[in-house]
């Protein structure tokens, strides 16, 4: 996030805050209004349990604003008022009046003195400080160290097959030079030269780093770790594995900085602020005020992870949590609680509702990212493990279907273009063959790989079945897929793997079709299938368009 809007996000949460001020100001008032009346015996069947939330309200929101002395001062006279709030029956002047004597009331006058005393200093006061991870670098640039030129141009060249933007560089401090948040790796090329040319860990935003290390031993790999590097592979390094290495590296460091989260709060400040300060660490919000929107907002937003206030009105969070599972579609959906309820009965009784986990307010800036950031990454990671394919990290084949689906209606409901397209590896049952099922496996990578560096994040890519890929290029022509897919089939061709001491290389058959131009999705993905059919017949290695104007443009090879 660039300079100027951190200090736009510092300037909305300072104006929050205000907000908040003033309204603590309002609240204090009539807390006290109501306190000099219970105390004189005037109230009705609700005030007390009016007056006790008050109080929780102000507990749970003062420490979010900067205003911990409040919170806690507030959270003191809300667990005083708790049993009068809750007890069954109409409760007795007497009993109200033996809670709230003199000193009660005395503490409650006070309050108002507590929003002089700010803590933002020691709290986190300027999102300038947020820490920032949710830029991350889109282009696939690699910068490697190497003191053997020719080596290093090998390297280039290999992964630029593989779809990367290599740059071969002599020393560490050139590459620190070059400005590494627009680089997604760094290959360095032993341990000496991480240790001598850079201090890594004064280097914010550091890429991952891998060390390609001629010697193997433990000290050697203790020594990288000190250094602060992500892995190791020792030479001679075969291209595949190193590609296949960096991205898994790069795609778990992009996956550990985003994610997406509602927040659903009824109290518009705080929720402001929590989505405010969410954003400014790089994940995506979308806020929910009013409790009965929640379910439109899911669909439409499908967060990782919902944020959920416990006391909203005439809503409760627990109940709203055994509502949303009734839906099956959102049985998995971690659902954490932001409350000010410490009461650990209380926290196991609403998980047992269909919550799990608490998070107890207030709760500071800087342990609310991290603590939503951490919980956002493993339910990615949950429902990688459901939709994407183990070996390839692509989407499954129903969950590519299904995406395909929904382009396909987005295309005929908007007349706009796409294209669908098939993949297959020739002739890949002679590679098991020949060179076996690990060396197979590892084409596959390759070519997993080289379709997610060479497509758009917006395109559609799945793993169709054993050796077959789908793939669908969201407002693009044919012309530009044709040109895109005959380009992957070129750096595939180019790709040599290595099994034991024998080379060999792998071509790839594509057959697309215009998605618009069939009346189910289901239709263009038969359609696509059978000019893939054609390609094969016509030779391999090669794009063929299909469709009703099917035409065999160009083969390759
Ligand atoms: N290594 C490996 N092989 C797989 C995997 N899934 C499928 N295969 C193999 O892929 C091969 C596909 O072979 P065929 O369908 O005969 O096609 P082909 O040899 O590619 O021939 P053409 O498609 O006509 O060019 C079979 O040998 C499968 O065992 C996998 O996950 N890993």
């Amino acid at each position: 996030m660039s300079e100027e809007s951190l200090s736009e996000v510092a300037r909305k949460l300072e104006l929050l805050k205000l907000r908040f001020k003033d309204k603590a100001t309002k609240d204090i008032g009539l807390l006290q209004q109501a306190i000099d009346q219970f105390r004189v015996g005037r109230f009705g069947p609700n005030d007390v349990a009016a007056a006790y939330h008050s109080l929780h309200r102000l507990a749970g929101s003062a420490g979010s604003f900067g205003y911990l002395a409040l919170g806690e001062e507030a959270r003191a006279l809300e667990v005083m008022l708790k049993p009068l709030a809750e007890a069954s029956n109409e409760v007795a002047p007497e009993q109200v009046q033996s809670v709230i004597d003199e000193a009660f009331a005395w503490r409650v006058a006070h309050l108002i003195d507590f929003l002089s005393l700010d803590q933002a200093v020691g709290q986190r006061a300027a999102a300038a400080s947020l820490p920032v991870n949710g830029e991350m670098a889109t282009e696939s640039c690699v910068l490697i160290v190497h003191s053997d030129p020719d080596r290093a141009q090998e390297l280039v060249q290999g992964l630029e097959l593989h779809g990367f933007a290599p740059l071969a560089l002599p020393t560490l401090q050139k590459a620190a030079e070059y400005g590494l948040s627009d680089v997604t790796a760094l290959i360095a090329q032993d341990t000496q030269i991480l240790r001598d040319g850079w201090q890594l860990e004064s280097i914010s935003d550091t890429p991952p780093v891998i060390s390609l290390g001629a010697g193997d031993s433990f000290d050697e790999r203790y020594a990288l770790a000190e250094c602060g590097v992500d892995g190791f592979l020792g030479e001679p390094v075969d291209i595949p594995v190193l590609a296949d290495y960096m991205e898994r590296l790069i795609t778990e460091r992009e996956e550990s900085g985003s994610g997406r989260v509602m927040i659903v709060d009824d109290d518009p400040e705080l929720l402001e602020h929590y989505g405010l300060v969410l954003e400014a660490g790089g994940l995506e919000v979308w806020r929910v005020n009013d409790p009965a929107d929640i379910l439109t907002a899911l669909s439409e937003f499908r967060p990782d992870i919902v944020l959920m206030d416990v006391q909203m009105g005439k809503y409760r969070g627990p109940n709203l949590a055994q509502m949303l599972r009734f839906e099956p579609g959102w049985l998995g959906l971690p659902i954490i609680y932001l409350s000010s309820e410490d009461d650990r009965e209380f926290q196991v009784e609403a998980m047992a509702k269909g919550g799990d986990d608490f998070l107890t307010k207030p709760v500071s800036d800087d342990f609310l990212l991290r603590a939503v950031t951490v919980r956002c990454y493993r339910a990615r990671q949950l429902d990688k493990l459901a939709s994407r394919d183990s070996l390839t990290g692509l989407l499954k084949h129903s969950l590519a279907k299904s995406e395909i689906q929904n382009e396909h209606a987005r295309c005929r409901r908007r007349g706009e273009q796409a294209v669908v397209a098939m993949l297959d590896l020739d002739h890949f049952k002679q590679v098991n063959d020949r060179f076996g099922h690990r060396a197979g496996d590892l084409v596959i990578k390759g070519l997993a790989n080289l379709l997610r560096h060479q497509l758009r994040k917006s395109d559609v890519i799945g793993r169709y079945g054993g050796e077959e890929f789908v793939v669908a290029l969201p407002d693009c022509s044919v012309e530009n897929a044709q040109r895109i897919m005959q380009s992957v089939c070129k750096h595939m061709a180019g790709i040599e793997f290595h099994s034991d001491d024998q080379e060999f290389t792998v071509t790839l058959s594509v057959g697309m079709v215009p998605l618009q131009d069939f009346l189910t999705s289901d239709d263009a993905i038969d359609a696509a299938d059978q000019a893939l059919y054609q390609q094969k017949q016509a030779g391999r290695n090669g794009v063929w368009v299909g469709g009703d104007k099917s035409e065999r443009v160009r083969t390759l090879g």
